[in-house]
């Protein structure tokens, strides 16, 4: 069974993860031409290494497709459910860190908490007449902090494929769930995260699809010791 390995194609953490992997003592030669989106690990035979975009990344860790993926611990627990059975987190690797917070209007100047926000949300109704709206792309994360951490079951999800940030202002949404790193992006459109409003704090990882047969495998075992001796 040959082990395969995917790494960001593109994107924020693609310089990262390549530069981990060589001081991992990992050099990867690639198939075929230079720009083949293929590869092998020099020394290790049967790791077939993939390139792939950080999501697709994790859609693919989630079908059990690749054996091992670096990407966001963001994107993974937003797409599957019972992460923890179905992957194993087997290094955080100290980039690409992001926090997926909930924000609201800066003027909603008597809404600090999510216990505020609770408020808000169950006099909605009576007030304007539809539900709390929450424009995000992290629908999974939300349903699991509003509903299941919080007990506040009266929202509605706005799908929000890019420019979350501006979706309160441009009257798609009340309030958002998103990724911010500096915060610049939130401050300039006047939102603040709530004081207990860190729903994850992301970073890139090492991830493994748990299977039956990375029991034992030692090709399994030398891509993570040598990826940790790394960090
Ligand atoms: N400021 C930031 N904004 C968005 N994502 C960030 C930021 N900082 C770190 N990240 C992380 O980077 C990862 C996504 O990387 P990136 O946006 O480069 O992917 P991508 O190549 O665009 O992937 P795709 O096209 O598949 O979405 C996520 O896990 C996210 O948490
Ligand atoms: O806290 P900050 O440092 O301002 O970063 C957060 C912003 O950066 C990302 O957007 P970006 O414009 O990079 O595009 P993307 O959503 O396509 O990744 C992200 O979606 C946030 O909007």
């Amino acid at each position: 069974m040959t082990i395969t390995l995917a790494l960001p194609s593109k994107g924020r953490i693609k310089e990262a993860s390549a530069a981990l992997f060589d001081k991992a003592g990992l050099s990867i030669v690639s198939v075929g031409n230079d720009r083949s989106y293929r590869g092998r690990i020099e020394g290790l035979d049967g790791v077939e290494v993939a390139y792939l975009s950080a999501s697709e990344i994790a859609r693919e860790l989630a079908a059990g497709t690749v054996d091992f993926g670096i990407t966001g611990e963001d994107l993974v627990r937003e797409g599957m459910s019972d992460v923890e059975t179905r992957v194993d987190f087997c290094a955080r690797l100290g980039f690409g860190a992001a926090d997926v917070v909930v924000a609201v209007p800066e003027i909603w100047l008597d809404v600090e908490t999510m216990a505020d926000l609770g408020d808000v949300a169950a006099d909605f109704r009576a007030r304007h007449g539809r539900r709390l709206a929450i424009a995000t792309k992290y629908w999974r994360l939300t349903q699991q902090f509003f509903s299941q951490r919080h007990g506040i079951q009266l929202y509605r999800i706005v799908e929000s494929l890019g420019a979350t940030e501006g979706a309160p202002a441009a009257g798609q949404a009340d309030i958002i769930v998103d990724i911010t790193s500096t915060g610049a992006t939130l401050r300039a459109n006047h939102l603040k995260v709530l004081a207990d409003g860190v729903i994850l704090k992301s970073e890139a990882c090492l991830v493994r699809a748990r299977k039956p047969a990375h029991d034992g495998d030692a090709r399994v075992a030398e891509i993570v010791s040598r990826v940790g001796a790394a960090l």
